[in-house]
């Protein structure tokens, strides 16, 4: 897969841009501060809808715009796809495919393919468990388009349960029955249902993935840091003991009963924690308390893991997700931002190997000599101008 051509309008520091770059490797070259970056973040959000640096839209739309748009012309086996997406703000995004407006912007998903690595993902294994589920939800949706909406599902029930445990909490604590309280605890047994239903095909779907994405982990891990120890990844589920023991055997295959199985036990689980729930007014079980633990050896990388093992761990999560999904069929678009600087001789090489061979690499650096030069790139001079409206980017 590749992208033949996209544009950007009022999208952070561009006001209106096409860039063609063709398959093979592009070269973004620019100072800091001058707009490489946005390029692959507006590309990023077609990917994915959202940003790999902020968690909320408004920052992207230029400032003094009222809007931003992305579209791009995806090139999948021979046939061309053009989506686009316009990003509000104060009020709903929309996106179009092929010109004709579709319903829901996450329609999108699973056109453009991308991989991209950042700086940012440091917190892949340093951050929080948020920004590992991210990663899951984000590939998932990637190859499982319709996972997307299975996310989105569980999210609206989740907020509704969230919303009754604190009614009800707070009725027990008055000691009072008030009818908002009676009439929550007497609905709480729906939204179980209904939560234990999403979360278990969410659930069922990370698990399979992590279960797919380990060998590639360890490979990449081993290729980019063969003097360290044996990188591994596991899925730690909020279903502790009620979690069947037989689906957290990586090589078990799957059947849809098991999503059923999975479904009783989350079920089981909730009606375990329901006073605690109740106590503290959250939801303590399902998806969204999840983990993916990342493993160095026999420790935990987030603590113990060094710099420079963490950056290797956090390149070979995004080189493993680069594999998984070349092993569905397409190359997707592997986009590297500024990360050259970072790593060092062996791990540049690893990586370069990896982008030589991909059918299409977008990369930005500050100069040439951030980039290993067997990556021989077209390549596109950035800077930023100063106009009455602002700091525009433009290409040189
Ligand atoms: N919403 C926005 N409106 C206007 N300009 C913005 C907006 N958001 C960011 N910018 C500008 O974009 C620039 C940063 O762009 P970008 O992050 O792409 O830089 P870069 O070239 O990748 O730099 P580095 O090499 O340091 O990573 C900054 O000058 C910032 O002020």
């Amino acid at each position: 897969m590749f992208v033949r051509k996209f544009s950007l309008r009022d999208f952070r520091s561009w006001d209106a841009v096409t860039v063609e770059p063709g398959p093979g490797i592009t070269l973004f070259l620019g100072p800091n501060g001058h707009g490489k970056t946005n390029l692959l973040e507006a590309l990023g959000y077609l990917a994915t809808l959202s940003s790999h640096r902020v968690g909320a839209d408004a920052p992207l739309i230029r400032a003094g715009a009222q809007a931003a748009q992305i579209g791009a012309t995806v090139v999948n086996d021979s046939r061309e796809l053009s989506i686009d997406v316009e990003i509000n703000d104060g009020k709903a995004n929309r996106a179009r495919m092929n010109s004709s407006p579709l319903r829901r912007p996450r329609e999108i998903l699973g056109v453009l393919r991308g991989v991209l690595f950042a700086p940012e993902d440091l917190s892949l294994v340093r951050g929080d468990p948020g920004d590992r589920r991210r990663f899951l939800d984000e590939l998932l949706s990637s190859r499982i388009p319709r996972m997307a909406a299975v996310r989105a599902d569980y999210d609206k029930v989740l907020r509704q349960r969230s919303a009754l445990l604190k009614t009800a909490g707070g009725a027990l604590r008055r000691g009072t029955r008030s009818s908002d309280g009676a009439s929550a605890l007497a609905t709480l047994d729906v939204w179980d249902g209904h939560l234990a239903m999403h979360g278990a095909e969410l659930l069922a779907a990370r698990m399979r993935l992590v279960a797919e994405l380990g060998p590639h982990v360890a490979e990449s891990y081993a290729r980019i840091a063969p003097e360290s120890r044996p990188a591994s990844i596991a899925y730690r589920s909020s279903l502790g003991a009620s979690m069947p023991e037989e689906l957290t055997d990586p090589g078990h295959q799957w059947i849809r009963e098991d999503v059923e199985l999975l479904e009783a036990s989350f079920l089981n689980e909730l009606a375990q924690a329901r006073p605690r729930e109740i106590d503290r007014g959250v939801c303590l079980v399902g998806p969204h308390r999840d983990d993916l633990e990342l493993r160095l050896g026999d420790q935990p990388a987030k603590g113990f893991a060094s710099h420079g093992e963490s950056w290797s761990f956090a390149l070979s999560l995004r080189l493993a997700a680069f594999e998984l999904l070349r092993s569905d069929g397409t190359d997707p678009v592997l986009m590297l931002d500024d990360v050259f600087a970072e790593l060092d001789r062996k791990r540049r090489r690893a990586l370069a190997t990896v982008a030589a061979d991909a059918e299409q690499v977008l990369i930005t650096a500050a100069v040439t000599e951030d980039v290993p030069e067997e990556l021989n790139a077209t390549r596109f001079a950035i800077e930023a101008v100063d106009r009455p409206e602002g700091r525009i980017s433009t290409f040189r």
